[in-house]
């Protein structure tokens, strides 16, 4: 039935103002007025159509990228979008594309490690895209350990250039987005190298690609490094590989804002910290947990919605079956991924925060919060993208079988998603980042030293160690202060644990690979707690819009008690709280997904998403998912003939062939 709301009944139900939370979602009125404006503005135009791209081979499917981003850049002009308009457009078009590296990467590296002029020169070529640019760090050998890179960059003091080379096979640039077959520059990183001493790993734009014909120049070998996982999906983007022999460049192209060559040849240090040349990874982690966000809130928009449409068992008396989304088992996986979604914005917004903080000090030369950023944007970026990867993965289930199909939506999204675990940093590796910060805060507990930021509660290490949890009964766990209490014991239990038993290895490295698993998990730990910390400040807030922020505690509630559920073994074992709360802890979050099951739609709805970013039949708006679905399946290419191609060539011979022997 066109036209018709499946999930009316479901929408009326909702016991808060829906449009009040969309601006809660959004960020503001004006995010989401510009949101919503954007996101029609592509949906309604055919050029961005995408419901086909699991049906493309890789040439196809990157011409039609290619075809896309010349568009968008098109309409971006002639409508003479804003920075920020233009910046949503390209996010609804929804296609990873060479043009997120040159937003998304050379041009904040530019920006961040550049000098001035070298800012006036190179920011107006890469924003007006008369230069399109990568970011070329990671290579075959080496993509973690950013000082093994092995691509030297050697200064000639005869020809006042820098010597690019690729020594060994291991040192080709593997990886970079948009490398392949696209970018005409890249910011690459190698080893800076004068007068034979090597000063470590520097960033230098290189250009790769004559502006002419396109062809790579003089010394530069560059392709595109293959498929990888899942149709269409990350298949859009031409990761590349690249390899210098002896290519010269001008050495005004080294990023000298962090330290710089001289004419003479000499090596000269600035005063900000060597660390600003990860600056880029920094910028880009703090957008990936904003961008979990949306990610996962897809998958659950989808999941819910249908949830709320398919019925199995339970008919009696002539009702029909029962909504799947009223099975309490079904409420348990899909609420606490819901939850996530709200909490993994809220965190992303003050992440944001912390980070433009960050930068006014690096400009006023103020570098101390420095490595308070580089844990927050590691350990954030990490603990939120494994549970977006994992949350999508969980949605598909949720959907039963017809979530396996492409059409739902979900296979793309989770293959798109999933190399957000690697990409920007191992997952595991940022983690042991946050341990080394966690470690070192504890080790200067003696000193004297004020712990501040997120690391502020190790100065009260000693109340924390000795401190128990004084719920008493289901509702108490709603107090805020209950579940931060907790939650700050855990954590600071966990990392002092650690550095006991690290304080038992005569050569600290050696203690920090041999307790590297419990290092992990303790930054996991304080990770959860910065989640569950700024959830709980967001709703110290003046929310507007009825029922909104009533209905964020309950879900700031979800989230932190399905994880207190979860690593009930944690909380346990560290003696934070006692079995007997665990329990109340659980009765709690029964309680709670009560709650949100009437307003399970008006939040998911919230999200503002159109039925062309969802690109999912099961999570359509209307909720019509049964005649969509049929209709979609005549639409594959298989079933554009009644006898496919193949039959008369293999299987007729082979039945023929069956039924002589059979009749022998
Ligand atoms: C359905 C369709 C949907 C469509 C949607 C479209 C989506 C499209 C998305 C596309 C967007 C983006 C594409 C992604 C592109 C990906 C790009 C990349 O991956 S770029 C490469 C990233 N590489 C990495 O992240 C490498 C990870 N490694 C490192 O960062 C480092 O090497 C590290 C930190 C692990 C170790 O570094 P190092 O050995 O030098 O450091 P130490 O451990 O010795 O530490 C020294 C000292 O420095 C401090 N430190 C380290 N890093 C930083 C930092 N970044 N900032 C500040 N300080 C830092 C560290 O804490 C130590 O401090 P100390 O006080 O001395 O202990
Ligand atoms: C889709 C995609 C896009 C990318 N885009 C770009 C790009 O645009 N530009 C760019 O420069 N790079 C890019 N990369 C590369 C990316 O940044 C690296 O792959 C990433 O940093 C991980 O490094 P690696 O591949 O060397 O993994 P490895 O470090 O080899 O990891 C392999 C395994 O070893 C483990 N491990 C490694 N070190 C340690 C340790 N110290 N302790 C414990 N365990 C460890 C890891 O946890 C992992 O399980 C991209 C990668 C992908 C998948």
């Amino acid at each position: 039935m066109e036209g018709v709301d499946h999930l009316a009944f479901e929408r009326n139900k909702a016991q808060f103002d829906v449009d009040a939370m969309k601006i809660v979602w959004a960020g503001s009125s004006h995010a989401l007025e510009v949101s919503d404006r954007m996101s029609r503005l592509v949906a309604s135009d055919p050029a961005f159509r995408k419901d086909n791209r699991a049906m493309l081979g890789r040439k196809e499917l990157f011409k039609n990228t290619l075809r896309k981003a010349a568009y968008a850049l098109k309409r971006i002009i002639e409508l003479r979008l804003s920075e920020e308009e233009a910046s949503m457009l390209r996010s609804f078009v929804d296609e990873p594309a060479f043009t997120d590296l040159h937003w998304g990467m050379f041009v904040p590296a530019i920006k961040g490690q550049g000098t001035e002029e070298q800012l006036k020169k190179w920011l107006p070529l890469a924003q007006k895209m008369q230069i399109i640019g990568c970011y070329a760090q990671t290579e075959l050998g080496h993509g973690s350990n950013v000082q093994g890179l092995e691509t030297t960059v050697t200064f000639d003091p005869k020809t006042d250039e820098f010597v690019i080379h690729s020594p060994t096979l291991t040192s080709s640039k593997w990886w970079p987005g948009g490398l392949g077959k696209i970018s005409t520059h890249a910011v690459v990183y190698g080893r800076l190298i004068t007068d034979g001493q090597d000063h470590g790993v520097h960033g230098f734009i290189v250009q790769l690609r004559s502006l002419d014909d396109h062809l790579p120049l003089p010394g530069i070998t560059v392709g595109d490094i293959g498929m990888k996982f899942g149709n269409g999906a990350y298949n859009t983007m031409d990761n590349g590989v690249l390899r210098f022999d002896h290519v010269r460049i001008p050495r005004d192209q080294m990023l000298m804002r962090v330290s710089r060559v001289t004419r003479e040849g000499k090596y000269v240090q600035s005063n900000v910290p060597r660390q600003l040349v990860y600056g880029t990874m920094v910028y880009v982690r703090q957008t990936i947990v904003s961008d979990a966000s949306t990610a996962l809130s897809r998958a659950v928009c989808i999941a819910t919605r249908y949830s709320a449409v398919r019925r199995q068992f339970g008919a009696t008396g002539g009702n029909p079956e029962s909504q799947v989304i009223d099975y309490k088992t079904q409420q348990a996986r899909l609420f606490p991924l819901l939850a996530s979604a709200y909490a993994f914005r809220f965190v992303g917004e003050w992440l944001k925060w912390l980070y433009t903080d960050v930068m006014t000090r690096l400009q006023a030369n103020d570098f101390s919060t420095l490595p308070e950023a580089h844990a927050c944007t590691a350990g954030l970026k990490s603990l939120t993208t494994s549970a977006t990867s994992d949350g999508i993965e969980e949605c598909r289930k949720l959907c039963g079988g017809h979530g396996y199909l492409c059409s739902s939506g979900l296979p793309e999204l989770f293959a798109v998603y999933v190399p957000t675990c690697t990409y920007e940093g191992d997952n595991i590796v940022l983690l042991l980042q946050v341990a080394r910060h966690l470690m070192k805060t504890i080790s200067q507990l003696g000193s004297g030293k004020k712990p501040v930021g997120t690391v502020a509660y190790m100065g009260r290490v000693e109340q924390l160690m000795e401190s128990r949890s004084d719920v008493q009964k289901a509702e108490d766990w709603l107090n805020p202060s209950a579940v931060l209490g907790a939650f700050e014991a855990r954590a600071a239990r966990k990392s002092v644990a650690c550095a006991k038993n690290l304080s038992k290895f005569s050569n600290p490295e050696e203690g920090f690979l041999e307790l590297s698993n419990d290092l992990v998990e303790a930054a996991r730990a304080h990770c959860q707690l910065i989640v569950v910390s700024k959830f709980i400040d967001k709703l110290q807030q003046d929310i507007p819009g009825k029922g909104v922020k009533q209905l964020l505690e309950v879900l700031c509630s979800i989230y932190a008690l399905f994880h207190l559920h979860k690593h009930l073994g944690d909380f346990l074992s560290t003696g934070c709280i006692t079995s007997k709360q665990g329990s109340l802890a659980n009765d709690q979050l029964r309680s709670l997904y009560s709650q949100v099951r009437p307003n399970a739609i008006g939040l998911v709805d919230a999200f503002n998403y159109t039925d062309h970013y969802l690109s999912s039949i099961l999570g359509r708006y209307d909720g019509n998912v049964y005649p969509k679905l049929y209709e979609e399946a005549w639409k594959d290419p298989l079933n554009d003939s009644v006898i496919p191609d193949g039959f008369q060539e293999y299987i007729r011979p082979m039945l023929k062939q069956q039924l002589r022997n059979a009749r022998l």
